[in-house]
């Protein structure tokens, strides 16, 4: 098989492949219970989601190459030793009802299956009888937010070190899928992983919303709920030890409430060479959150120094941006409702070519003021839209059901490859 050539070197650059995961039957399996457990606010109908999901996927076909995280996995399992391997390594993090060898008697795509969708417990004795639970291993409700549990940084992947365990299995997964998969062989980093023998501190984690590549040299991280400064300070020692061409770490500290502030994505994200989306409150205004530039040179940290902002951490090391808002730049409110339902996470797949959702009417209004052709998905999968016509575009999609997963087109899609963009 033709190996991926994996490499991400900005958020805008052209679209070469990606990672996706259509959502199952994992997104139902909840219950208003557990809802809350599996990071949810609330349960999705799952064929609306679907349906919407379909309208992302579809754009994405027609401009780069997609794979879908079930697919990578089954044909990973296909490796008895990639096989054995996972299981092994989820059984150790998961419950005491994980049953290595029936996992390993199943079929690859039914392994597969079960270990995305869940799999129900058997009552076969008295402790299982008497459980609460209704899986032996848990669904992974939150697998369709790919980008959030692997993260391809340059020519390499680094793997998520999780916030809240109900995910950890994702990580383990894209971890195996990475290692294993033929497509792939890349070089992962695991926050687990010591670094020079010190081991990373059991405070560190840190999740792909967080981690936006901006240049070559420039990567911006959010730290709150979700990414610690452990796990930035894990980043930066591995970054120090290889010498990598990342100089610049720009820090955006993010409110813990309310959730929708899980990830520094969900309030800056990159449209153009020259254009960011922002939520003016958060990455503008007048507030107590701290943006923290660490510079490092030649595998030292050199300086560590506050800005005012983003946009002035990124003008200093030569990217001037100019801030589209969400929401709109008149009412507090519109802002805050669309920032809820992910308006200011959008998915570039070219520079100045970005998709987002249909529902943040403020926000896509705001877009075209600034320039941008609103485009339908559907008009683009159905041939009667030409996105390379339109300088600038938004693509929108319908999310309604998926923003109330608690993310937008940016949080569904883990890129690995995009083209060098020429500044
Ligand atoms: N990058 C993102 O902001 N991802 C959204 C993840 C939502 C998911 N329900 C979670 O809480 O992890």
């Amino acid at each position: 098989m033709k190996k991926f050539n994996v490499n991400v070197s900005s958020e805008i650059g052209q679209l070469e492949g990606v990672i996706l995961h259509t959502p199952g039957q994992e997104v139902e399996n909840m219950t208003p219970q557990n809802a809350e457990r599996a990071l949810y606010s609330d349960i999705l109908n799952l064929s609306v989601a679907r349906q919407e999901y379909a309208q992302l996927k579809g754009v994405l076909e027609k401009v780069a190459n997609t794979f879908e995280v079930r697919d990578l996995l089954t044909q990973t399992l296909q490796n008895s030793h990639a096989k054995e391997r996972i299981i092994n390594r989820i059984c150790e993090r998961e419950d005491a009802f994980c049953e290595i060898s029936a996992l390993y008697d199943l079929p690859e795509e039914e392994l597969a299956r079960q270990l995305i969708e869940g799999s129900i417990l058997k009552r076969d004795n008295l402790t299982k009888f008497l459980s609460k639970e209704r899986f032996a291993l848990r669904p992974l409700h939150n697998f369709l937010f790919t980008r959030d549990t692997s993260m391809t940084v340059y020519d390499e992947v680094l793997i998520g070190k999780m916030a809240s365990p109900v995910r950890d299995r994702e990580a383990l997964i894209m971890e195996a899928i990475f290692k294993d998969h033929p497509l792939f062989g890349v070089k992962t980093i695991n926050p687990i992983v010591p670094i020079k023998n010190i081991p990373s501190s059991p405070l560190a984690s840190i999740e792909g919303g967080d981690v936006e590549i901006a240049r070559d040299d420039v990567i911006l991280i959010g730290t709150g709920v979700r990414t610690t400064s452990q796990g930035i300070d894990y980043l930066i020692e591995s970054i120090k030890e290889k010498k990598t061409s990342a100089k610049h770490i720009i820090v955006q500290e993010l409110p813990h409430t309310p959730e929708s502030f899980i990830h520094l994505d969900m309030t800056f994200t990159f449209l153009n060479k020259d254009e960011v989306m922002v939520y003016e409150p958060l990455i503008l205004g007048n507030n107590k959150y701290q943006t923290i530039h660490i510079t490092i040179d030649n595998g030292e940290v050199t300086s560590i120094k506050l800005h005012e902002d983003l946009l002035q951490a990124l003008k200093e090391v030569g990217m001037d941006m100019k801030p589209i808002q969400c929401g709109g730049t008149k009412d507090d409110w519109t802002m805050e409702r669309e920032q809820w339902h992910s308006g200011a996470n959008f998915f570039s797949i070219a520079p100045g070519k970005v998709i987002g959702y249909e529902r943040n009417n403020y926000t896509i209004e705001e877009m075209s003021k600034n320039g941008y052709d609103i485009i339908k998905a559907q008009d683009i999968i159905e041939n009667k839209a030409d996105i390379h016509a339109s300088k600038k575009a938004v693509i929108t999609i319908a999310g309604s059901e998926l923003s109330r997963g608690g993310g937008g087109a940016r949080c569904m899609t883990m890129p690995v490859g995009r083209k060098k963009v020429d500044w």
